[in-house]
């Protein structure tokens, strides 16, 4: 067996013991048993290799071998397409026929041979190459044998015809579909075939949600209007810069003597200089003078062009460009100009300080006078202007002492549509009002009265205070009844709680199953159910209407695959469950992962039908069961399904039993906490009523609810801090920010506080829902619906860490984790999962080899880890997450789980 596939079928129980004693020697980092794999390894290829080993180094041989885990055709066949036949680098291939079809392939013999020249192993030659007519003697299955074949034909030069009578695929002088063959993940069949799909939108939680994205909060809306201002504010910033740098281009320093170098600026002609305000060398941009001489720019010199048009004609403001006005002077000329807009007009309006012609200077108080003397219609005035031309609005305001000061604001007599647009508060501003009555709600008359009046700040101070009262709400914090919630517990003697993950292979009957459970417990009725039978059969899925009371997405029921936990809740006389119903499909493995973080026990589901449970023991069954212990799970229910298929064949039913019950053991659940139960999902035999089918009547155990009874759930941490995992954000009608998820320790009760982490902020409890209906207070166990208050929903994400604000979880982005391998592990990138959290990282070192039972250290600063190996790593994450010691993660790469394990 070469070392790959010893290592995937590597029996966990005898990989340790295998392992154990692993000695540390000083200058070899190979074990002695892979030192012996070595040696022979390297004499097998070179014995393959025949005259060509003179073109490659031991080293080379060495380093193939370990690259292909001693296998020693993969190696041969890699070092004669590096080192010994070379392939030309963009050389197309030979034969590229497609799959299914004969192919015949010229082979010269005389050096490599046929398998190796191939780049095939020598068992898949023997297999498939037809040597019939070739005068060859037959290819033995393994590659001592293929190299004696080699031997036995010469090495003579010696190209044949050969025909291969199976269906491959041939490109680059390598067999792909069957060399793949034996490795049951690359044999899926085409329709299960994965693909890509939009990540899932999350349901609506426990108690449904809408799929409707979130309302604005205020605290978004007002971060959106301020955005807005400040990005209007830099493109006028930018524009009034870009004026002035023109200006600063036509300096007046460079004007040569002699030559009339003037800028008219407004009426009064007066010329300009250049450090004058922007706003005043841009007046003419505005194009709201009409008789603007304009500018001839010659080698730096601006010089006036008498009787010529505006300067630019093109309002800087929203002026339209190009527009005309009808007074354009008379030489036949139209001058080009544009109506400012009504922002422009009121930005380059000058207070009633300097609103005559004169070009007196502007009211600082309002700073953003610019010499504007023109009406509205862009002519200049001529004469002072009139108080008619200017109205004013009053605002109330609250002072710092809480009293009612009126402001006065003078407004130039603008258009109406103008005046109404800037005359009432703004939306920024009635929010800041708000908050700012809040904030003297809550200081009280008292401290408002002990405030000193400062002249002058006022505004400004009122908004200083503003923002420091800025809230998410200004609804007042949620009451807390300030229970003893332990004492309450005690009181109310609760039903047992309890969760359980259903687990197990692509399509071995889960989500049937719990259709049907749920159908025979009358949580769902069989009205529902028959619809739901009818919608399957319309759209060809007519098996699926059970499976369909829990798969619930539109991609879901089209695919005919459970891609999300799907959560209900029945109850049995002594307790309330939590079905969290897993997908089987290894793409969504990440959602089994945050199934399993939530629950007490498992139900395996095994499709006993024929092939079935040996395909399914070689993907998720195996994956599932390892990845349920490693997070904690130790009861696991086997229900053994689909026994209608094999007649209630007891047999098939016996051996199963004992396979898995092997298999189990080794995966480190012990045997009382094993139970088997066989069943039929789809007919409801031994789920909640015993099975009526004579051929059934061997079993007289536990039905599997009666199993399910039997469980203990596991301990809760009821005095440790709170902690609950985000399993799912939505919004309800209760609170904009409502999260589910189970609390897995301490306690939680209606106006606490809370703490969110990684985005540390708080939020108070409002009301809670336990097993749905509304409660005072809930303990870890269960799972719960919090509806929180006073946070905004982008500080809260599924996958986040719900904590006590006293003792609160840690974030780190570097851990130290105990880690059981499932493969081999080596400094590599890795994908962290903790509940619904999924975070990029990387195995940064490994610090250790550990005992699996003592967890001393057996080796120190080892290269890798091997398969069923424990060991002390440190991950590197990517960004910050909350993370404490005990919580349990998993690792995953390339699409496979690589180990799991505990924090440290
Ligand atoms: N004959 C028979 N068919 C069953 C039984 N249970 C389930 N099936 C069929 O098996 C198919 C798959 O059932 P599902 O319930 O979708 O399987 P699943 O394990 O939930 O699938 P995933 O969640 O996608 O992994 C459906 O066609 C079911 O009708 C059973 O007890 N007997």
């Amino acid at each position: 067996m070469s070392r790959h596939q010893y290592i995937r079928n590597l029996d966990y129980g005898d990989a340790v013991d295998e392992y154990e004693g692993y000695s540390e020697e000083e200058n070899d980092e190979l074990s002695p048993e892979d030192r012996a794999l070595m040696n022979q390894g390297t004499a097998d290829v070179q014995a393959a290799l025949g005259v060509e080993i003179s073109k490659v180094t031991v080293a080379q041989i060495e380093e193939a071998l370990w690259h292909y885990y001693y296998d020693v055709d993969k190696s041969v066949a890699y070092l004669i397409s590096k080192f010994v036949n070379p392939r030309p680098k963009a050389t197309k291939p030979a034969v590229q026929p497609p799959n299914g079809k004969s192919v015949t392939c010229a082979i010269d013999t005389s050096t490599a041979g046929l398998p190796l020249e191939l780049g095939i192993p020598s068992h898949w030659a023997a297999k498939y190459l037809d040597l019939t007519d070739t005068g060859l003697p037959a290819l033995q299955t393994n590659s001592p044998n293929s190299a004696a074949w080699r031997q036995s034909i010469g090495h003579q030069s010696n190209t044949r015809a050969l025909s291969i009578s199976t269906p491959v695929s041939f490109e680059h002088g390598t067999w792909i579909s069957h060399f793949f063959q034996d490795m049951p993940w690359g044999n899926i069949p085409k329709h299960r075939e994965t693909t890509f799909i939009a990540p899932p939108k999350r349901r609506g939680g426990l108690l449904g949600g809408s799929g409707m994205p979130p309302k604005m909060s205020k605290l978004q809306a007002l971060a959106a209007a301020r955005k807005k201002k400040a990005e209007e504010k830099k493109a006028i910033d930018e524009k009034a810069e870009q004026t002035r740098m023109q200006v600063e281009d036509l300096s007046m320093e460079h004007t040569p003597a002699g030559k009339e170098n003037v800028l008219m600026a407004g009426p009064s002609n007066k010329r300009l200089k250049t450090s004058e305000s922007i706003a005043q060398s841009t007046m003419p941009l505005l194009g709201s003078q009409p008789t603007q001489p304009e500018i001839s720019h010659q080698s730096g010199v601006m010089t006036k062009v008498p009787g010529e048009g505006p300067l630019l004609g093109q309002g800087l403001f929203g002026g339209r460009p190009g527009s005309s006005t009808p007074d354009a002077p008379g030489d036949g000329r139209k001058a080009i100009m544009a109506e400012p807009s009504a922002f422009a007009q009121l930005l380059c309006w000058n207070p009633p300080t300097s609103r005559t012609s004169n070009g007196s200077e502007s009211d600082p108080l309002y700073g953003f006078g610019c010499g504007y003397g023109a009406d509205n219609k862009g002519n200049p005035p001529t004469k002072p202007l009139d108080p008619t031309d200017w109205f004013d609005v009053r605002k109330r305001k609250r002072d710092d002492s809480g009293d009612f000061d009126e402001e006065v604001i003078l407004y130039p007599n603008l258009p109406q549509s103008v005046r109404d647009t800037f005359a009432q508060p703004s939306p920024d501003d009635v929010v800041l009002a708000a908050q700012a009555k809040a904030k003297s709600m809550k200081a009280g008359p008292k401290t408002a009265a002990a405030q000193p009046k400062k002249k002058g700040t006022a505004s400004t101070d009122a908004v200083t205070a503003s923002v420091d009262g800025l809230r998410i709400s200004d609804a007042p914090l949620p009451k807390s009844r300030n229970l003893d919630v332990l004492s309450e517990l005690e009181k109310s003697k609760p039903k047992k709680s309890a969760s359980f993950v259903v687990v197990g292979h692509v399509d071995a009957g889960k989500s049937t199953m719990m259709g049907r459970l749920l159908l025979d417990l009358k949580v769902v009725d069989q009205r529902t159910i028959d619809k739901l039978q009818k919608e399957a059969k319309t759209e060809g899925k007519g098996s699926f209407g059970l499976a369909w009371v829990l798969d619930q997405r539109p991609e879901e029921r089209s695919r005919g695959i459970t891609m999300d936990i799907a959560t209900r809740r029945f109850e049995t006389e002594h307790t309330a469950f939590t079905i969290l119903d897993a997908p089987g499909h290894a793409e969504y493995i990440y959602n089994m992962i945050a199934g399993a973080s939530q629950a007490d026990f498992a139900i395996l589901v095994i499709d006993a039908s024929i092939d079935a449970f040996e395909s399914g023991l070689k993907g998720q069954t195996r994956e599932h069961s390892l990845l349920i212990r490693s997070m904690g799970v130790s009861r696991i229910i086997v229900a053994i399904n689909k026994l209608d298929t094999v007649a209630w064949s007891q047999e098939r039913f016996s051996e199963i039993k004992d396979q898995m019950s092997g298999f189990l053991s080794t995966a480190n659940f012990q045997h009382k906490n094993m139970a088997f139960v066989p069943v039929s999902g789809l007919n409801g035999d031994n789920l909640v009523h015993r099975s009526r089918d004579p051929a059934a009547s061997w079993y007289t155990g536990p039905t599997l609810v009666e199993e399910l009874e039997n469980s203990e759930p596991s301990a809760r941490a009821l005095t440790k801090p709170l902690r609950m995992t985000v399993f799912e954000v939505y919004r309800t009608m209760q609170s904009p920010v409502t999260v589910s998820g189970r609390i897995e320790a301490g306690s939680v009760q209606m106006g606490d506080a809370l703490l969110v982490q990684p985005s540390g902020q708080k939020a108070y409890v409002k009301s809670i829902l336990a097993n749905e209906a509304p409660v005072d207070w809930a303990v870890a166990g269960q799972n719960v619906v919090l509806h929180l208050s006073h946070i905004d929903p982008i500080h809260v994400r599924d996958g986040d860490i719900i904590c006590d604000p006293a003792k609160p979880v840690p974030k780190a982005d570097t851990f130290k984790m105990k880690a059981l391998a499932f493969d081999i592990l080596m400094p590599m990138p890795v994908e962290v999962h903790r509940g619904r959290l999924n975070q990029a990282g990387k195995i940064e070192t490994i610090s250790a080899l550990l005992d699996k039972a003592s967890g001393s250290v057996v080796k120190k600063n080892p290269k890798i880890v091997k398969p069923a190996m424990v060991a002390r790593i440190v991950v590197k994450l990517e960004s910050q997450v909350p993370l404490e010691p005990g919580q349990r993660v998993v690792l995953r790469s390339g699409g496979q789980t690589v180990a799991a394990g505990l924090l440290e």
